[in-house]
Order: C-alpha cells, then structure tokens, then sequence
C-alpha cells in the first residue's frame, strides 16, 4: 500500500472520529456523494495531467485512494459500534448492531410491527433496532418518552420530506408549537360542530351503501368501506372538496398514489437511505405527482369561500386575505396533505377493527345497544356527538380497540435528550433513537391484565386490568400528540352509535376473520386486510341478535 493510500485511510479513520461520529448528517447525503464524486472526478484529472496516465489508469488509481478513504471511514464506524457504542449493552439481532440498513431486511414484508412483536418476546422490552435506535416496550417508558414532562424530541425521521414540512414534521421545538397554535383553533367545539354536519353526508351515504347490501344480502368490505367514507370526509375537510370515492366505489387516483407513495414508510429505511431514493426521479416522479396534486388543490380551495368552515379556514386565517409567501405556500401545502393523511387512515381503521371485534362479541354489541338507546330517538337514525361522547361502554369500546388494534403501531421516533434519559433504573444515553411500540404495549402483560381479550370494561369497571394507564397512547401524547383526536372520536363515536343500532352484523359466509389481522401491513400507519362483513336492516326494537 502506497503512502497516499495510507494517508486516505488514516483520513477516513479520522473524517469519522472529528465529523461523522458528531451530529445529524442525514440531510447532508446529496453533498457527501457529489463531494465524494468531486474528489474522484479532480483525481482523474490531477493523475491524468501531472503523472500522464491515460484515463483508465487514472480512474483505477483515483478510485483505489478513495476506496482506502472510505475503508478507513467504514472500518472505524465498524469498530465504534462493535465495541464502543453506549447502546451495546441492549439486545437485539446482531446485525442491527453494526448496520442501520439491517432492519429493513427484517421489515421487508411491511410488517414491521409484527416483527417487533417477535423481537420483543426473543429479547424483552429493550430492544435495539438500528446502531442508535432503541424500541422499547416497557409501560414506564410511553410517559418518560411523549409525555407532557418528557426532554425527548422529534428524531430524524421526521426530515424525510424536507424542505417540505407539516406540523408533524417541524422538528423545532418553537416552529412547532407556533404552528401548533394555529392548527388547535381548528378543533374547538365550534370548529367540531361544523365538521360534524358535514361528516353526516358522508355517513348517510355510507350507511346507504351498507343498507342497499344488506337489502341484497350481499356482504360488503369494511376496510375498504370506511377508507372511502374516510378520505371523502377528511378530503372535504382539507380542500373544501371530497374526492368522490364513496360515490364511485374506488380510490381516486391520488389516494391510490399516496398509499403507495406511504409503502416505502414500512420498511423502516434510515433517513440518509429514504432522502437518498426519494432523489432519484424514478423513485419519486409518483410522489411528486401527489404533492402537485394536493398543491393544485390547496390553491383552489384558497381561492375558495366555504360556507361551513373547514380545518384549512383555520389554517389560512392567519393570513388575513393576503398571499401566502413561498415559504407559508409550502406549509400550507405540507399541512393539507397531513390533514388527510393522518385523519383518514387512522379514523378508517380504528373503525373496521370496532367491527372486527364487535362482530366476535355479539354481547357487547347488546351491552352498547341498551346505552346508547335513551339517546337514539331522532327518526334519521342520528345523534348529536355532545350527547354520547360520555357514555362508558361506548367509549371503552373504543379504547379496547385501540388498544388492540392501534393504527400508528411502530412508528413514533423520538431523539433522547443530550443528558440521557432513565426508565425504570435503565439509562439511555442522549442523543439516540427511542420508540416506544403501542401494538406490543397493547399486549403486554406488563400493561394489562389478560391482555389478549377484548374487555372493554376493564376501562371503567374494572380498572385494575389496566396496570399502567399513560401506556395506552394510541393517539401519542404530549406537545406534539394527536391535535385532531376530539374530531376522530366524535367520527368514531357517532359512527359506531349509528351502525350497531341501525344494524345487526356478524361475518360473511366464508370470513373467517383471520385476513384482517394476518394481511395487515405497518407503512406509518396500519392498513388492515380485508373483512367481510354481512349487514341484516334491524326492526327497530333493541336486541336483535345476529343468527
Ligand atoms: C383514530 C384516529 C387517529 C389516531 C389513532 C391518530 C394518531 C396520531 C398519532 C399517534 C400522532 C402522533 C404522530 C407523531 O408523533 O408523529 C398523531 C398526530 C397528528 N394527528 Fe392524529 N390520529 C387520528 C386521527 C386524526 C385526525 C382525524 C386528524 C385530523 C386532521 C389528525 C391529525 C393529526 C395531526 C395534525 C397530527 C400532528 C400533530 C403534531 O405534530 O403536533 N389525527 N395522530
């Protein structure tokens, strides 16, 4: 090996102690590689020039330097996690230990919150996933890690689309609770109500559909059905405009590309590796279709005067008429497409996993029955949000399907504080990669008594089953928790009041229930299988049972 082979060595050895090893460099990947292409394109030059090698000799002796360069960056990254790294004390696969890029292989059937399960019960609440990135499954740890008190930031993770941005993804701690004062005027009881009147269109169209099949005695997919009732509403809420789908029975053509645009969130990819696909065009062009799209449609709605406000009134208000700069355009941008991301799949699937379970368990359905009864006495088969949203079975109902059901299961990273966090006695260091998993919470015994059973009464009955409350966090919690869960609930709620009185249901000839939860995928948030659910109209008269 020549000196200047050494020297490149010995300089990627020290690029990684003096730089690499400090700070955040996901954002900077573009740069690395085109400095890095840089150096050998001016090496080729340089040796082709002083030392009059052709181009190929050149090429070979320029890419044999940086190739010792990077030896040396990798060779010391090796040796740093093999047997420095503060997190080598936790367990975990081996090869997650040494690689950011080994838990895509383990995810690289989109279901990672499957996975988890499996490494948890192997290795116990700690579990390490990346170099620098702990789950942790322990009940202690949801309230140290998202709650209101916790030092804990948002990690890397939510740079995946920058410079485009949403509330969700503001990293900063003040930008983030600047806009979050913008958005919560958005879900105030006035706001809520006017939302309400017009989620009840969506509903009476939905429950048409639900009604025409069961007049047919035709089953109908609840998991397609509610994402359809929920993109329309959540769609309507954002642009003023609903994308039509219950009326045609598919996903609009955007819908169909943001799924798949969301795919890629499963395989749980580093950060540098996710922003470095996303650059390459054909990877993207889909994406950025969607992000004209939800722009093209932003731009409508703010030329636009609603007559019932809807979230983005709030979110435009603040620039009293005038135009929003380049940089508002794209937050505006960024927040519409949030809107319907994260209202609609969430909404959608916690309520098909309502029904999965409430279809094994005919004597809930009964028990929800009698409770809402006193309150079911408008002839349209509604009723207003504010008169069921205490109702304790309802609301146990909806807490036990979280619970087991949550539909953001894995996915919520936060970065631990410069001084380390403690859970339990356990220490984490600072600056790491921490996330806590709701669906292994859910069922943990840990957390929970008899946890793989559906109980609702166990939220206000019997409360000893719950041991450790602030583990149940579907809707995260803390500065940055879910600012749009009053209006999922009041979806949820009145929804759910609706059916189970309006119809008897149970499985379809030939369901079995087993595609909801086993074709389940993880992207973010949870997308369930199919499930066949067959509606039979009810008399009117309480406990009607399913035969
Ligand atoms: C059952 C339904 C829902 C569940 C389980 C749910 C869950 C969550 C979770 C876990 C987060 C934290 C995300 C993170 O930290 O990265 C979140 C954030 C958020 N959710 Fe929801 N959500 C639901 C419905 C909704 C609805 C209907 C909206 C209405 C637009 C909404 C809007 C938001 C927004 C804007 C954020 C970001 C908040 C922030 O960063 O300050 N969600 N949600």
């Amino acid at each position: 090996m020549s000196g200047t082979h050494l020297a490149a060595l010995a300089a990627g050895a020290l690029s990684y102690c003096l730089y690499f090893h400090h700070g955040e460099h996901h954002l900077r990947i573009a740069l690395y590689i085109q400095i890095l292409a840089a150096t050998l394109i001016s090496m080729v030059v340089f040796f082709q020039h002083q030392s009059h090698l052709d181009f190929l000799a050149a090429l070979t002796q320029a890419a044999s330097i940086e190739g010792s360069f990077l030896s040396g960056f990798y060779a010391t990254t090796l040796f740093y996690r093999l047997f420095l790294h503060p997190l080598n004390a936790f367990p975990g696969p081996f090869g997650c230990k040494i690689t950011s890029l080994f838990l895509p292989i383990i995810y690289r059937h989109n279901d990672g919150f499957r996975q988890l399960q499996t490494l948890h019960d192997q290795h116990g609440p700690f579990v390490r996933l990346r170099p620098d990135y702990l789950s942790i499954a322990h009940p202690k740890a949801v309230s140290a890690i998202y709650g209101p008190g916790s030092k804990c930031t948002k990690a890397p993770w939510y740079d995946l689309t920058q410079p485009m941005v949403s509330l969700q993804t503001l990293r900063n701690k003040k930008a983030h609770d600047e806009r979050r004062r913008v958005w919560s005027a958005a879900f105030g009881d006035k706001a809520l109500r006017g939302y309400e009147q017009r989620l009840r269109g969506y509903r009476n169209e939905l429950m048409a559909h639900f009604s025409a099949q069961a007049a047919d005695e035709q089953p109908v997919n609840v998991t397609k059905w509610f994402n359809l009732y929920n993109f329309d509403f959540m769609g309507d809420l954002a642009f003023g405009k609903s994308f039509n789908m219950l009326e045609t029975s598919e996903d609009h053509w955007a819908i169909q590309l943001l799924k798949e645009a969301l795919v890629p969130l499963g395989f749980a990819f580093p950060t540098w590796f996710f922003r470095l696909l996303m650059s390459l065009p054909v990877v993207s062009r889909d994406w950025w279709r969607l992000i004209d799209f939800c722009a093209q449609r932003m731009d409508d709605r703010m030329k636009t005067s609603v007559e019932i406000p809807d979230i983005t009134s709030v979110l435009v208000a603040p620039l009293k008429g005038q135009q929003p700069t380049a940089q508002q355009r794209q937050l505006l941008r960024g927040d519409a497409q949030l809107i319907v991301v994260a209202g609609s799949d969430t909404t959608a699937t916690t309520l098909a996993a309502a029904v999965y379970q409430l279809a094994q368990h005919p004597e809930q359905v009964q028990r929800l029955r009698e409770e809402l009864a006193p309150f079911m006495t408008d002839p349209s088969g509604e009723v207003l949000h504010e008169k069921i949203s205490h109702l304790p079975h309802l609301n146990a109902i909806i807490n036990e399907t979280l619970r087991l059901h949550p539909p953001v299961a894995a996915s919520l990273q936060r970065k631990t504080p410069p001084e380390g966090i403690t859970i339990d006695g356990v220490y984490i260091p600072g600056n790491m990669t921490v996330m806590c998993p709701q669906n292994v919470l859910g069922r943990s015994h840990a957390a929970y008594e008899r946890p793989t059973e559906f109980l609702p009464e166990r939220w206000y009955l019997t409360p000893e089953m719950v041991k450790e409350k602030s583990a149940f966090a579907p809707f995260s919690a803390g500065p940055y928790g879910c600012i749009g869960k009053p209006l999922a609930l009041l979806n949820v709620r009145t929804t759910l009041a609706r059916l189970v009185t309006t119809f008897d249901f149970g499985y379809a000839p030939g369901e079995d229930g087993t595609a909801f939860e086993g074709m389940a995928k993880d992207s973010f948030t949870m997308g369930f299988g199919d499930l066949q659910i067959l509606f039979r109209k009810r008399s009117g008269s309480l406990g009607v049972k399913w035969d």
